[in-house]
């Protein structure tokens, strides 16, 4: 069995690690840290964990985190990853970092939307986790940096039609919907329960710090410039994630051929679903699971490519994607302990 640490194991994608790591084949959570739970037994504080009988809370003490372990999931928020990430990559471990800190390539884009950078000289070998695209690479990385929840949906729908020369690529609108699990576990005033129950709202309209993410990668895969229109919402589900991106054609495509672009382009991917053009995605289709449904529609009279995209952000959004990057990395199979059917409804 592989060793393996969660650091920030008691936020909402630390504990989505423990729960899908329990019955992996070939990895073991050997220890797991808390400041605010050190001490405490997992199985105690959070009884559906109930299977780690043995494991109990650390503090963040890197040297002992690194005595215990082969890989590291860094679970901590942005600017507070860094450090705790240099610290085992020096020590020779690998590691999947969840927040963004080693996403953007470009050290002077991250410090306008994050602030301070104080381990550039990491970014080189830092490996953008997404999967279906980038799986060779991953499968030789030492670092990974696993792609924002945003970014994961916007950048799978839109990569089959990047380098097609189908859709206009300064004029593409990404409209997307995120649970409130999105903001963490942390109490904060705009997730308390009446502030998003029975309400929908827009947040950091045209300014959120998942744009740039975004056009990097959308860049890469188009070879060629991308800006995008980036609204995110809050919407009263605990869990989940809807993206709506709108494109202009430039070639006359049919809904039809749309959809086989996609299904060619995701050709032996296991993890994404395109559905027929008479379908639409649903999170409650994707829930606790780590597949990303996508669908495809095109609007001939005003020549939009309209394509959707769900998934679970606690899941493909963050820590299953982890798990499937971890699997690649240690050259097992990639489903590894990832088959699983959503809860329905
Ligand atoms: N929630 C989501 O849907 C997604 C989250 N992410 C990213 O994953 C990372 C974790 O997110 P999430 O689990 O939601 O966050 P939470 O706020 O739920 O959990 C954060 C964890 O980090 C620990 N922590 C917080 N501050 C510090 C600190 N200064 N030093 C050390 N430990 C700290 C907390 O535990 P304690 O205070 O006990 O130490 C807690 O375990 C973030 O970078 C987030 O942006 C990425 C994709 C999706
Ligand atoms: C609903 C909500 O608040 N979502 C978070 C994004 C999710 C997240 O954790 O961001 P990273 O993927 O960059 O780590 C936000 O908008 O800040």
């Amino acid at each position: 069995m592989t060793k393996v640490g969660i650091i920030g194991a008691t936020g909402y994608t630390g504990l989505e690690l423990l729960r899908c790591l329990l019955y992996h084949p070939k990895a073991e959570v050997t220890i797991a840290t808390s400041r605010q739970f050190a001490g405490q037994k997992v199985a105690v504080l959070f009884p559906f964990l109930k299977g780690y009988q043995d494991l109990t809370l650390s503090p963040l003490d890197l040297e002992t985190v690194a005595k215990q372990t082969e890989v590291v999931f860094t679970a901590l928020p942005h600017q507070v990853a860094m450090e705790v990430v240099s610290f085992f990559i020096k020590k020779g471990k690998k590691v999947i970092d969840l927040s963004a800190d080693f996403r953007l390539k470009d050290p002077g884009v991250y410090e306008t939307w994050y602030g301070p950078h104080k381990a550039k000289e990491l970014l080189p070998l830092a490996i953008y986790g997404l999967p279906e695209i980038y799986s060779e690479k991953i499968r030789g990385a030492t670092l990974v940096a696993n792609p924002g929840c945003y970014p994961t949906t916007a950048i799978l729908a839109l990569a089959p039609f990047l380098s097609k020369g189908v859709i206009e690529l300064n004029n593409i609108i990404i409209d997307a919907k995120s649970g409130v699990s999105g903001a963490g576990r942390g109490a904060k005033l705009a997730t308390h329960f009446c502030e998003v129950n029975e309400n929908m709202e827009a947040y950091k309209v045209c300014n959120h710090r998942h744009t740039p993410e975004i056009e990097q990668e959308l860049t890469q895969l188009a070879g060629k410039v991308v800006k995008v229109t980036f609204v995110p919402h809050l919407i009263p589900i605990s869990r989940g994630m809807f993206t709506t991106v709108y494109a202009r054609l430039i070639k006359t495509i049919t809904s039809e051929t749309a959809h086989r672009l996609m299904t060619d382009y995701y050709k032996n991917k296991p993890f994404i679903e395109v559905l027929p053009p008479e379908n639409v995605p649903k999170t409650i289709y994707v829930r606790g699971t780590n597949i990303c449904q996508l669908g495809v529609k095109v609007d001939k009279k005003s020549s939009t490519i309209v394509i959707m995209a769900a998934i679970d952000n606690l899941a493909k959004g963050a820590s299953t994607q982890a798990i499937q990057n971890m699997n690649l990395m240690l050259h097992f199979p990639e489903e590894m302990g990832l088959k699983t059917l959503p809860v329905f409804p």
